[in-house]
């Protein structure tokens, strides 16, 4: 069990959160939705992706974003990247952190990234030495931890095989993602409790999408087995492109007010989290997904 009382949120609305939104947004909103996050207390803003635009067109946009986020000292704002090519993209406007992403299901692997599990690891074992070489922190993604969208059930082996490699090719945090949200909590502890005995608890970090309302419950089991690093999106938005049914990120704000009610700190300011959230929800013309910004509004 962990003592600790502090959650680190990993906000992913900028990536994950905006990859799979049909609205495409101008790089001058995608700038503001950083700077407003910025401002709200967190630590950790995945700020953009450096992958294909053929592959996200919604992210193509990457480095023009990136160069014209204010960078708030002690906020990493790291960016996804597939392979060598979106690394020098993502170097060549600044990118001090990276995160690189595979899967526990061959099938969805294929999809996301045209290539097999071992095959995507290849591709990125030459940027994790590069990365560094520069000093430059990575971050690690397994998909598909709970379920896939293609193959069905994912042995639980599978994502402990994948997460142990990715922490022992360099990654500093490895992000469990339950990618289509299918994940219950004795299930999602299990499937943690069995990472963490080959990748210290300390170095996981949990990703749940909320398809099936379960997120919260899911985050709730896994602080309970020791989690502290939870990814998220603001407003709740989100999801792959490549996952078919996916839904979005748990939101943010709702995971915040979770953790606050609980006694737990988080650092940020929860208002200026759930404004920031209402904000986005205008820039997409879409309702909010956060249960929290969409109760204050009924009661304001
Ligand atoms: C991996 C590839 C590139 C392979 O894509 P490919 O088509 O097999 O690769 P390729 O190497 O043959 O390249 C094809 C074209 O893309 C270009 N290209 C190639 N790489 C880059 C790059 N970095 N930046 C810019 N351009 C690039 C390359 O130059 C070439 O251009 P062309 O010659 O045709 O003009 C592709 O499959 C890809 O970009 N996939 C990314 C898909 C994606 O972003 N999915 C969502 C992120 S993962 C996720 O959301 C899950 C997560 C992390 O949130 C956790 C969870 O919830 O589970």
């Amino acid at each position: 069990m962990n003592a600790s009382n502090h959650v680190r949120i990993v906000e992913v609305g900028a990536r994950d959160g905006l990859q799979n939104e049909k609205t495409l947004l101008p790089a001058d909103v995608k700038i503001a939705l950083i700077d407003r996050l910025s401002s709200t207390g967190l630590k950790t803003i995945e700020a953009t992706s450096f992958v294909s635009p053929k592959w996200v067109p919604q992210l193509a946009d990457a480095a023009e974003v990136f160069a014209g986020i204010r960078k708030v000292p002690g906020v990493s704002y790291p960016v996804l990247v597939p392979n060598l090519q979106g690394y020098q993209r993502a170097r060549e406007v600044g990118a001090t952190e990276i995160a690189v992403f595979t899967a526990a299901s061959e099938a969805f692997s294929r999809k996301n990234t045209n290539a097999s599990i071992d095959e995507s690891i290849e591709r990125f074992i030459p940027v994790i030495e590069q990365a560094q070489a520069d000093e430059v922190k990575v971050r690690g993604y397994v998909s598909t931890v709970l379920g896939c969208p293609y193959q069905g059930e994912v042995p639980v082996s599978d994502v402990v095989h994948v997460a142990k490699r990715l922490y022992e090719l360099g990654c500093y945090e490895i992000s469990l993602g339950d990618t289509i949200g299918v994940g219950t909590p004795a299930k999602a502890r299990a499937m943690l409790h069995a990472v963490a005995q080959e990748v210290p608890i300390g170095a996981l970090a949990v990703h749940f999408h909320d398809t099936y309302g379960q997120a919260l419950a899911n985050i709730l089991a896994c602080l309970e087995e020791g989690a502290r690093v939870v990814d998220s999106s603001v407003s709740g938005t989100g999801g792959c492109p490549y996952a078919k049914g996916a839904t979005g990120n748990v939101a943010s704000e709702d995971v915040v007010y979770m953790l606050h009610g609980m006694g737990m700190n988080t650092g940020i300011d929860l208002d200026l989290l759930v404004a920031t959230g209402a904000w986005l929800a205008g820039q997409l013309h879409k309702d909010t997904a956060s249960r929290v910004t969409r109760a204050r509004t009924a009661a304001a």
